[in-house]
């Protein structure tokens, strides 16, 4: 039977885990054939669980530096990440999100999700199936990859992060391949995941005007440092256009601008 033909089958998609995020005294340099170079040192951020924390920085600052010691995939030359669940533990899954979704092109929408569950018996297709219709791709478990469109494919990606129903999700410039009105569309799709699901997100942009649509919070990175912390002010749902919008991205530009290249 087809996995198309099964979709009745429903299984609830279970979410109550945001974990904060602490990251403590953070520091990283690279030995490179010019000596060694230092991204960032003493870097100290609390994230909120259940918070959107976007970081921001111009090109080479070390945002994916950050992300990938966040992630466990980098090890930090000094400090350390911590995640903390509501109840106190520390055992917390990290979701992770990728510029480009990282699809393997010879499994289905389905298969590609399940794929990483492969030791949990207890994850079936109808599980994979229920997170595809999560983000809108309830037609298509059986597409492969190149069936669908860049949007569709992030989404795939998005799909399969939550799948693990992680209490932190990563995600670094997750929509920058797409087009605009694509993106749009899955920011606002996001926005309303992460509203149902109860995620803490941190997630890597050089986009402002994202930036200030999608997050709680704006973190700031150069030369070294968090030199700008920004609250975001705004009221969700949040309008571009409207006046409060322009004038927060205003504010938030010049805080940008705050430190020479
Ligand atoms: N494996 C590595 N070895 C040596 N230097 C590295 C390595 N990875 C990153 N760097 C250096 O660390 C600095 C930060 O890089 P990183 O990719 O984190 O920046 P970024 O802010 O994500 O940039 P972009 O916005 O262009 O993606 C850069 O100067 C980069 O050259």
């Amino acid at each position: 039977m087809s996995s198309q033909a099964r979709s009745d089958d429903r299984v609830a998609v279970e979410s109550e885990n945001a974990a904060a995020i602490h990251i403590e005294n953070l520091g990283k340099t690279f030995d490179t054939s010019e000596g060694v170079e230092e991204v960032f040192s003493d870097i100290n951020i609390d994230i909120e669980p259940g918070s959107f924390v976007c970081l921001l920085g111009k090109s080479g600052s070390g945002k994916s530096t950050m992300l990938n010691i966040v992630s466990d995939v980098l090890e930090p030359t000094e400090g350390q990440v911590r995640f903390e669940n509501q109840d106190g533990s520390t055992d917390v899954t990290l979701g992770h999100v990728f510029q480009s979704p990282r699809l393997l092109p010879w499994n289905t929408c389905v298969n590609n999700i399940e794929y990483v569950h492969e030791n949990n018996p207890d994850y079936t297709e109808q599980h994979a199936q229920t997170h595809l219709d999560l983000v809108g791709l309830s037609e298509h478990y059986d597409k492969y990859p190149t069936q669908l469109s860049g949007g569709q494919q992030q989404r795939v990606g998005i799909a399969r992060a939550l799948s693990t129903d992680p209490g932190v999700l990563l995600m670094d410039e997750p929509f920058s391949n797409l087009d605009e009105i694509t993106a749009e569309t899955l920011r606002d799709e996001l926005l309303d995941i992460w509203q149902q699901l109860n995620k803490t997100v941190f997630f890597v942009t050089h986009d402002m005007t994202e930036a200030i649509q999608l997050s709680d919070r704006l973190l700031m990175l150069g030369q070294g440092e968090i030199y700008a912390d920004l609250e975001n002010p705004l009221e969700r749902p949040r309008e571009v256009d409207s006046d409060e919008f322009l004038k927060f991205r205003g504010e938030a530009i010049r805080a940008f601008h705050s430190i020479e290249d």
